[in-house]
């Protein structure tokens, strides 16, 4: 599969009373055409801030301190704020989980939906109301909707809206930050099966974040697992559900109820992510992991790519032990 995204030693720090947070710290990582790329782990590892990082919403005290962002061959980081907006919306476009509060509340929506299209295509006046009826129909929305404001519609249906701006443009690559997040379970399943459907139907690919892990085993391709500023594991969906190598990964499966049938208890994964400021010299999962070996504590491990994916772990690393050895330990 062809990359579409390309993310190369992306670093990103925020500026804090404190010290500086390595919230983002040379990650790396593909995304192939018409793939679900997932990015996992637990809350503060970083997810939002690298996809704020990749679509350039990141402001003050976040600073971008390394790396490269390709999109198709184009050089993110490189663009001036014109030529990215040119880009955003039309090439890449973004559902957050804030999203559907966002629309501007003076405007209906089919003027939101017009000027979303008309601000890159502006040849498109003649057309653009046709296009936000279909936009409409598109995630589901009755037509007569456009012509309400958004405080007239429920959280599920502006987060519709919301998903429809974001395929205006037919961009090839749409970030999702927990888009289904601030609402109810039922709404949400719905959501989630529309933005499905989309994607079969147009073929673009997603980022797509959320702390529903058992959600993202079922609706990625791929799954980047993040730990504390860094990417620790990288495989396909079956990989992981079936054989996580990484103990983090491991770790962060087991504190879910329903991926590997019945478990009469969590295990949930003891300790607690390391502070961002001084984060442990060796691995960053050291002080709770419990098949560490005498390098970790030293060593910071470097995300390698073997047969099955990439992995950042010295029990999988070159110069630790083999993979044979590896599951032997954990059992
Ligand atoms: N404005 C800020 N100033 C200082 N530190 C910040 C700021 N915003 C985020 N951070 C820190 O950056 C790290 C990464 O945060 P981020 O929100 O990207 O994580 P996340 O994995 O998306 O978490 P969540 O799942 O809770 O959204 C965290 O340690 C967080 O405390």
């Amino acid at each position: 599969m062809a990359d579409l995204l390309r993310v190369h030693n992306l670093s990103i720090e925020y500026a804090s009373s404190r010290g500086v947070v390595k919230a983002v710290d040379e990650v790396s990582f593909s995304i192939g055409k018409g793939e679900i790329f997932g990015l996992a782990g637990e809350s503060g590892c970083g997810k939002s801030t690298t996809a704020f990082g990749i679509c350039r919403l990141l402001r003050h005290p976040a600073k971008i301190t390394g790396g490269s962002v390709q999109l198709a061959g184009t050089e993110l980081m490189a663009l001036s704020d014109e030529e990215f907006d040119r880009l955003r919306w039309s090439k890449m476009s973004i559902v957050l989980q804030s999203a559907m509060n966002n629309l501007n509340p003076v405007l209906k929506i089919r003027d939101q939906l017009a000027d979303t299209i008309l601000a890159h295509e502006p040849d498109a006046r003649k057309e653009v109301h046709q296009r936000a009826e279909h936009l409409m129909r598109l995630v589901d929305l009755p037509v007569d909707r456009l012509d309400s404001y958004p405080h007239e519609l429920s959280g599920g249906m502006r987060q519709r809206v919301v998903i429809a701006m974001a395929m205006a443009l037919k961009p090839s690559l749409v970030i999702m930050d927990e888009p289904t997040t601030a609402l109810d379970v039922v709404v949400q399943n719905g959501i989630i099966r529309k933005i499905m459907e989309l994607q079969k139907e147009f073929g673009f690919s997603i980022l797509f974040i959320t702390h529903d892990l058992p959600l993202m085993l079922e609706m990625c391709d791929r799954i980047g697992i993040m730990y504390a500023g860094k990417l620790v594991e990288v495989t396909a969906r079956e990989q992981i559900l079936h054989e996580p190598r990484h103990p983090y990964t491991q770790g962060l499966l087991n504190s879910f109820p329903s991926l590997s049938g019945p478990k009469p208890r969590l295990a949930g994964i003891p300790g607690h992510t390391p502070d961002l400021i001084r984060p442990p010299a060796g691995c960053r999962f050291y002080p709770r992991c419990s098949q560490a070996v005498s390098q970790c504590q030293t060593l910071q491990p470097t995300l390698l790519q073997d047969k099955w994916g990439q992995i950042a772990c010295h029990l999988y690393s070159e110069e630790g032990l083999s993979r044979e050895q590896a599951s032997a330990a954990r059992e």
